[in-house]
């Protein structure tokens, strides 16, 4: 329904033939997944700047030395931000730049973490005197907690802060090799301050962590200040991926700071050393890992959306057997097996476009629940933050190595796109928390709630189905055909029924043993899949919810229509063991739900390319011969073989010293140089 001249290329369409086949306006979807006209609006403004300054070209990431990619990674951050003040821009705009910049660089952990925590934790004094250098980016700071001995476990960090009454100053110290920051993202070299998690220490008593400000670079030449080493703590997994940041290590000789250089929102030290806590919850102190994984949560369906957008068209464009009597070789997205790998994922990233919308409004709900002293949803909002974090993430990264493999061979070349893709991607398994770790912080809401309940509390929001849970311990499912988990009660009973049944069975066993932390930690593989069970449930829940909407544009509601049931079909039978074992679902209603699943496959087929072109992706954005809009696959494929340094010469480098020796038989003669 779109033609190719929109884009401005009129020379070829090699999927001319697919987008002429979609059965919705995609313009329409294009501003849905957007989140709105006046988003798309913006996105389309800020990728074509993005795409036309030769500043950001990305073509070479991988080609090129760590040192040049970090080089020029500050190159980029400090053009943005030229255009950030020249252009005036919005901080939306300032944050979609960001993302099409597409590369990771100190100015993440400035402005997500480390102005997120002076927010949330420094007193209004504090934050006068911070944030009006930070946002100028007047000075550059980071976000110091992981160590070398620990990440995870934030109330075992080592380094110390110890107060001094006599000079009304704390000393930052490391008091041993697992005590040194390690992993800081713009702390290697670009950061002049970190906000360090410290363990305070007043009056000989260790009140636990806290956070303190530390200038450790000098202002005017950069140099580490005294007592301070610093440092860049070496090569990252992949080529480009996230080897533009510098993850930084950290250590402290006894370096004093002022007292008013700890964050005392939460508490404070007085003059005379007296450790004195605000009545708010001390869990607001980890604000700032809350914002970041609510960001990330919605920002997953970004990466694999591009990883879907360049499987789908390269499978529309690559043929491969068939093409007897004069017939064309099969399309490979034609192939059943493909379209069982590639149509979930592709329906997983509406499903976490969706669900990162909502994860923006409860953010900003919580935000202002906290500004009028209501901490009542906060662990609600710590268990989704968490769990949808986790999920998202491990199932992205999966994905984007998933739509590699479907590329086939050429899924493996960088000029995929794919394989940097997925280094930049990966560690968002593991950053702002390892994902079993966050699982395991739902699956401990999850028994808590089960505990309120029994007690008469009712449960709220994302956890208000467990309300319901003595029905939906004893109901059966009532599937017979497969037509009928196409409705959305269905599906969702299913799916609320799942999660409650292995909350509960968790539960009991935790609650009949005679130590429950030991208990928790024998079921640990079970709490975490039950965890998951919940998450997938709020997913699901919230993909229905926006399916059932009213929504502008012709045949958009019915493709996310579509799109809902494959998710959760999906979901449902690659997890059927769960509604199996639970006993909710019998085989042959598994059985069903494949059929279906099948069926489902058939309605998106037609649309496919049509439904990836509505992510709206530049191809300057997506970096890949394979996903190019006009789908020209094999020109440059081949035009970028000939841009290789290794092609620079038509014979190599070497070739005199070693490979002549091997050839000529000399390798053992006097002349031979191995
Ligand atoms: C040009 C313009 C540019 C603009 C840029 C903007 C960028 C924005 C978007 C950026 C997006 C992506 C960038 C990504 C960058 C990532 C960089 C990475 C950074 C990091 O990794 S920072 C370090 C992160 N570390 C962790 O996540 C550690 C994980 N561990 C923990 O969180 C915790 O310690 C724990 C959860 C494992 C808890 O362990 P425990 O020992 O039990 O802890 P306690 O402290 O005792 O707490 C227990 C109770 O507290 C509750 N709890 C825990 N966490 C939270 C929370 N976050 N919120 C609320 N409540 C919490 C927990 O439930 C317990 O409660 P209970 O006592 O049971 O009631
Ligand atoms: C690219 C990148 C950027 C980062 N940026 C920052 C940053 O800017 N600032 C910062 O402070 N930190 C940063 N980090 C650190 C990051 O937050 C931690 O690495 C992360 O929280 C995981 O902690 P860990 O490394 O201690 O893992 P560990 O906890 O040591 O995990 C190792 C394994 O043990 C398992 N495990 C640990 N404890 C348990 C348990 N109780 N039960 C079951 N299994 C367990 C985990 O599941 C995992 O499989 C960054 C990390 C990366 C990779």
């Amino acid at each position: 329904m779109e033609g190719i001249e929109e884009r401005g290329v009129k020379e070829v369409d090699y999927l001319a033939e697919e987008r002429a086949g979609a059965q919705f306006h995609v313009h329409s979807m294009k501003i849905f997944l957007a989140g709105g006209q006046h988003e798309y609006e913006v996105s389309t403004r800020i990728a074509n700047l993005v795409a036309n300054d030769p500043v950001f070209a990305k073509e070479d990431r991988a080609r090129i030395s760590r040192k040049e990619l970090y080089k020029n990674s500050l190159k980029k951050a400090g053009h943005a931000w030229k255009i950030i003040l020249e252009k005036g821009l919005t901080e939306e705009e300032s944050m979609r730049m960001r993302a099409f910049i597409d590369e990771p660089n100190y100015t993440d952990l400035h402005w997500g973490m480390f102005i997120t925590a002076l927010k949330g934790q420094a007193t209004e004094e504090q934050q006068h005197k911070w944030l009006r250098q930070a946002y100028k980016l007047a000075i550059i700071g980071c976000y110091a907690q992981t160590e070398l001995g620990h990440g995870s476990n934030v109330q075992g960090l080592e380094t110390t802060a110890t107060f001094d009454p006599s000079t009304d100053e704390f000393v930052l110290n490391s008091p041993t090799l697992t005590s040194t920051k390690w992993w800081p993202g713009g702390l290697g070299k670009a950061s002049t301050h970190a906000l360090v998690y410290a363990r305070l220490i007043t009056d000989s008593q260790d009140y636990g962590v806290h956070a303190f400000i530390a200038q450790i670079r000098s202002l005017d030449d950069h140099i580490p200040l005294p007592n301070v080493t610093v440092g860049d703590i070496g090569v990252k997994f992949g080529n480009g991926g996230y080897n533009s940041m510098d993850n930084g290590l950290l250590r402290f000789d006894h370096v004093r700071i002022p007292r008013e250089n700890m964050l005392m929102k939460l508490a404070r030290v007085t003059e005379q050393g007296k450790y004195e806590r605000s009545n708010k919850p001390r869990q607001l102190g980890y604000g700032a890992m809350v914002y970041i994984r609510q960001g990330i949560v919605a920002e997953a369906s970004v990466y694999l959306s591009r990883a879907v957008t360049i499987a789908v068209r390269y499978s529309a464009v690559r043929r491969q057997f068939g093409g007897k009597d004069d017939k064309a070789e099969v399309q490979v997205i034609d192939y059943r097996t493909q379209q069982h790998r590639l149509f979930p994922l592709l329906a997983t990233a509406y499903a976490y476009r969706i669900v990162g919308f909502w994860m923006k409004w409860l953010y900003a709900d919580v935000t202002e629940r906290l500004n009028n002293n209501d901490f009542s949803n906060l662990p609600e909002v710590h268990a989704c933050t968490a769990g949808l974090k986790s999920i998202t993430t491990s199932v992205t990264a999966d994905g984007i190595e998933q739509c590699r493999k479907l590329c086939g061979g050429h899924g493996y070349l960088c000029a995929s796109g794919l394989p940097e893709l997925y280094a930049a991607y990966v560690p968002a398994c593991t950053y702002e928390g390892d994902n079993t770790i966050l699982l395991l912080q739902v699956a401990r809401f999850l028994l808590k709630t089960l505990t309120q309940v029994a007690s008469g509390t009712k449960p709220v929001g994302t956890a208000a189905y467990l309300g319901n849970v003595q029905h939906l311990t004893s109901v059966n499912c009532e599937v017979s055909q497969g037509k009928d988990w196409l409705n959305p009660s269905v599906l969702l009973e299913a799916f609320e029924a799942r999660s409650a049944r292995m909350a509960v069975a968790c539960a009991m066993h935790v609650a009949e043993a005679p130590d429950s932390e030991l208990a928790f930690e024998e079921l640990s593989p079970e709490l975490v899949e039950a965890a998951r069970a919940h998450c997938q449930l709020i997913v699901v829940s919230k993909f229905i919810e926006q399916a059932q909407k009213d929504l502008p544009g012709e045949g958009v509601k019915q493709q996310l229509e579509v799109l809902c049931n494959l998710y959760a079909l999906s979901l449902l039978t690659t997890h059927s063991s769960d509604f199996l074992a639970t006993g909710y679902l019998t085989g042959t209603q598994v059985s069903h739900a494949k059929d279906q699943q099948k069926a489902l496959f058939s309605c998106v087929r037609p649309n496919a390319v049509a439904l990836v072109d509505a992510f709206d992706h530049t191809d300057h954005y997506l970096g890949s011969a394979l996903g190019r809009y006009d789908g020209d696959v094999y020109t440059h494929l081949y035009k970028g073989a000939w841009k290789d340094p290794l092609n620079e010469s038509v014979v190599t480098e070497g070739y005199h010293e070693y490979l002549r020796p091997v050839l000529t038989q000399q390798l053992w003669g006097p002349t031979s140089k191995l």
